[in-house]
């Protein structure tokens, strides 16, 4: 990974900001070159009054103190941060393909062999964050960029705490992605774990191979059929991906298959298995 070898104090003047990116909830993000070393990044604007109103600050901080310890090819780099009287930027690694969630629009749903590989990338992803204890906690494809290779970076972790945590934080958005565990109400012992983002990894796999998320419905009837695990799977999905599906939106978040598990799962060795091995199936000379 190229590391800008800047120094670790960041300003405003030594970035050449290039077109817009996008808008999100609390902030611009713009393409931008490091004027002495060329590097190419991306910079996200926010305005320190709106974090205020919003009283996001604190959630930003965590966000920015998480990202800047994580270091892997699909996780959005976060490089550094600087701020001035009113706004706070970040540094970020340039997704040149821009939102996932635009191509899966686009596209309707992906082939198998591209949401397999994408789930693949995931996984892996997860597995890292697990490793570091941080669980990300709104995985959706909202929050997922891919880069100039196709290859997909989570980002967005505004909502990612380190684990164990059974602090309940007020959700916004669509509740499509919520495991059920997190849907309880209750006192404490609603404690949840790193699986939640396994629920999530399924949901996720549902949507790349079916265009739509498999709980969606009416706010209510959706919160209904997550506790209950209830959803259907549409005849053209292969039998195959249907059993990962099914492995990973399991209720029991203690049941839900191992992210070591995914690497090996056939869904995943058939369409990820590179190289040799790939070579050797395909012309036949391996019973597959
Ligand atoms: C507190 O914030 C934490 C960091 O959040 C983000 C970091 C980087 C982001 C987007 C982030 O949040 C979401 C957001 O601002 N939008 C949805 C609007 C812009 C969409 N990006 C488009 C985009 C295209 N190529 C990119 N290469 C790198 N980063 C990008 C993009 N966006």
């Amino acid at each position: 990974y190229p590391q800008p070898s800047a120094p670790r104090q960041f300003h405003l003047g030594m970035f050449e900001i290039g077109k817009p990116l996008g808008k999100g909830k609390f902030g611009r993000v713009y393409l931008a070159k490091e004027r002495s070393s060329g590097f190419i990044c991306a910079l996200k604007v926010l305005h320190k009054n709106e974090l205020q109103h919003n009283k996001v600050e604190k959630q930003v901080r965590r966000e920015i103190e998480i990202q800047s310890n994580l270091a892997h090819p699909n996780i959005l780099r976060l490089y550094g941060h600087f701020h001035d009287a009113k706004r706070i930027f970040l540094i970020l690694e340039f997704a040149a393909k821009g939102e996932l969630y635009k191509h899966l629009r686009r596209e309707q749903r992906f082939p198998e062999w591209k949401a397999a590989q994408y789930i693949a990338q995931m996984a892996a992803a997860l597995k890292y964050l697990h490793k570091k204890h941080v669980i990300h906690r709104d995985i959706k494809p909202e929050n997922i960029l891919v880069g100039i290779h196709g290859e997909i970076k989570i980002s967005d972790f505004g909502w990612s705490v380190h684990a164990p945590n059974n602090r309940r934080q007020t959700m916004c958005g669509t509740l499509d992605y919520l495991p059920p565990e997190m849907l309880k109400g209750g006192s404490k012992e609603n404690y949840y774990s790193e699986k939640v983002d396994l629920w999530s990894l399924g949901v996720l796999t549902y949507e790349f191979l079916v265009g739509e998320a498999p709980f969606e419905d009416t706010q209510i009837m959706t919160q209904r059929k997550i506790a209950r695990g209830e959803y259907t799977v549409p005849a053209f999905v292969s039998p195959e991906a249907k059993d990962l599906i099914k492995r990973l939106l399991v209720l029991d978040p203690e049941k839900r298959i191992p992210l070591e598990d995914i690497q090996q799962h056939p869904w995943i060795v058939k369409h990820c298995v590179k190289g040799e091995r790939a070579y050797m199936r395909d012309s036949g000379k391996m019973r597959s």
